[in-house]
């Protein structure tokens, strides 16, 4: 032994290693003071050099593909930085791998076997103790280690706060008991959670900055490119043991299978009980990456959402229509479902001829064109804005444009008051929409709009609805208003989530109009039209002003005192039916 003082050790000059040893060798000598010393430094060395790890790991940690071109360059700069790093708080011997042999040390915490005896030899009881307790935690089955602790708990006097586990952040993740309220029980697994993937975060931080770095000269033997995959397998092949070592309980040889999944799975639990719907479907969600296909999972999920979108999706509906003429032909109950309603009596026949007119003149980059969703159909769309800018032009009558959106205004008091909607409604997009058959296509087994969910995108296989791009994910409600019934097939229908099992069936004529709000508990489709034309209005409004149609706002040409003179027509119209 050089003259090591202890006033050296401060930094991380000292690799754990050496200090290991030199503990060990003084303990043989019955150095107690000695051996205590070099014990705790390489203790507490492996712990900083570790942070100091996890520290640079962290200061350096961006985001690259590894198919970026110069990828090679960007290791050798990165291992740069890193060095640097680490050797500002790091001597060059300290940075050296270990053996496994002293890895194996740390892992069965038998510093911790030294230390206890040692400290016993200095009379520092409190200590002894705190060391017998955190080895015997790693070595449940080390009876002399049992004897010792009774010793210091019996004969000794030793109090039971000084059996401290010293290692015991290591196996936070390992408490599980299932005491307390439903709330602190959500708590604790959550924090379990965490602290198992903080834990592998850790672990592999460890992985990537103890792998050797690339030599700057390739040698003779392999080329750079062999060296590089080398180590990044040797880096993938570290980073997926930290899986196991994060699952494997002190003292215990092999690693608890699924033991983040586990965890998951009581969280869930836990939240469900606890009543929070919100977080038992994000940790199911966390579930599914591990288990995509069970079923418990995916019905538990289903069950969650839908009882999730029942609330938000609820409506009080069945609200008075009030519009002269307009009825209520079916409601959720004859429609089989929720949030749904068939109303009757929205246009008269002749402002449904007007509109049917104003189809035939459109052109909104859809004519003549194959339906988007079916090749066995055309498709002609047409918005209020493109309808306003024909009727500027002259190529349509002012006044048809005009009802078009007179028509929206009265879809959505209609709407807004049936589905006593509690937020102001905006429209999102509003489309007059023909669907004509492709003659002699005989035996046709597609549909005209396959099953879908008007703000959300279905996923049949799981039930799931995802409410992301590219759906309109600010729709609320949804109308079709229906101009004409000269066609054959175009029946509008209601589905199962399994977009499979036709729950209700809508026969469009003109003036009917299907409502519904816009989300999961709604998936629809369009049959095939199989002979003639089949036209509509789609309306869609939303709660997001933000969303609003702003090609609806400011059109002056709407506010003409003409309007109400059209509104007194429409009504006599309407009546004189
Ligand atoms: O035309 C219909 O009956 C329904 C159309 C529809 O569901 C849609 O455009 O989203
Ligand atoms: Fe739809």
């Amino acid at each position: 032994g050089s003259g090591l003082s202890s006033e050296s050790l401060s930094g991380l000059s000292a690799p754990y290693d050496e200090l290991y040893y030199r503990g060990v060798r003084a303990y043989f000598r019955e150095d107690w003071e000695r051996a205590a010393e070099f014990l705790e430094k390489s203790i507490s060395t492996r712990d900083k050099l570790q942070q100091t790890r996890r520290k640079c790991h962290d200061e350096y940690k961006e985001d690259f593909t590894l198919w970026d071109l110069g990828i090679l360059d960007w290791i050798q700069v990165r291992a740069e930085c890193v060095r640097f790093c680490m050797g500002r708080s790091v001597s060059p011997a300290a940075l050296l791998p270990v053996s496994s042999d002293i890895e194996y040390e740390f892992g069965t915490r038998n510093a911790y076997n030294y230390l206890q005896v040692t400290y016993y030899k200095l009379d520092k009881m409190a200590k002894a103790a705190s060391a017998a307790h955190t080895f015997f935690v790693a070595n449940p089955s080390h009876l002399e280690m049992r004897n010792n602790i009774e010793k210091y708990r019996r004969l000794l006097g030793v109090k039971e706060e000084s059996f401290l586990d010293r290692e015991r952040e290591q196996e936070q993740h390992w408490v599980s008991s299932t005491e307390g309220n439903l709330q602190s029980a959500v708590k604790k697994w959550k924090e379990c959670v965490n602290e198992t993937l903080k834990q592998t975060e850790e672990c592999r931080a460890q992985c990537v900055m103890a792998s050797r770095v690339i030599p700057e000269e390739p040698d003779n033997v392999q080329g750079i490119y062999e060296r590089a995959a080398d180590l990044s397998l040797s880096l993938l092949s570290c980073k997926q043991m930290c899986v196991t070592l994060v699952s494997t309980r002190p003292g215990r040889v092999s690693a608890l299978e699924d033991f983040l999944p586990l965890q998951l799975e009581h969280l869930h639990i836990a939240q469900f009980k606890a009543g929070d719907l919100k977080g038992a479907v994000e940790t199911l969600r966390s579930l599914l990456l591990f288990y995509p296909t069970d079923s418990d999972f995916l019905s538990n999920l289903e069950l969650y959402t839908q009882t999730l979108e029942g609330d938000t999706e609820a409506q009080e509906t069945g609200g008075p229509v009030p519009v002269v003429g307009v009825t209520v032909t079916m409601d959720d109950q004859g429609l089989n479902g929720t949030n749904r309603v068939v109303l009757d009596g929205v246009l008269s026949q002749s402002e449904c001829d007007r509109l049917m007119q104003l189809a035939t003149v459109m052109g909104d980059g859809y004519r003549g064109r194959r339906s988007p969703h079916t090749p066995h159909e055309k498709f002609e769309g047409l918005t209020v804005l493109r309808a306003l800018k024909l009727a500027q032009d002259g190529l349509v009558n002012q006044s048809d444009a005009r009802l078009l959106h007179e028509i929206g205004e009265t879809v959505k008091v209609l709407m807004d008051s049936y589905f006593r909607s509690h937020s102001v409604l905006y429209f999102a997009y509003t489309h007059l929409v023909c669907r004509s058959a492709i003659p002699e296509v005989l035996g046709r087994s597609d549909l005209s709009h396959p099953v879908h969910v008007d703000n959300c995108i279905l996923e049949p296989e799981t039930r799931q609805c995802w409410r992301e791009a590219p759906a309109f994910t600010h729709r609320d409600l949804s109308a079709v208003l229906y101009l004409n019934d000269d066609f054959e097939g175009g029946e509008f229908f209601f589905a199962d989530r399994d977009a499979k099992t036709v729950t209700a069936r809508v026969k469009p004529k003109c003036g009917r109009l299907v409502g519904f709000t816009s989300g999961p508990v709604n998936p629809h489709g369009v049959t095939a039209v199989t002979a003639a034309r089949r036209c509509a209005l789609a309306l869609w409004l939303t709660t997001e002003k933000h969303h609003r149609d702003m090609r609806l706002k400011n059109c002056p040409q709407w506010k003409k005192p003409r309007q109400r003179e059209e509104q007194r027509e429409r009504k006599s119209d309407r009546q004189a039916r």
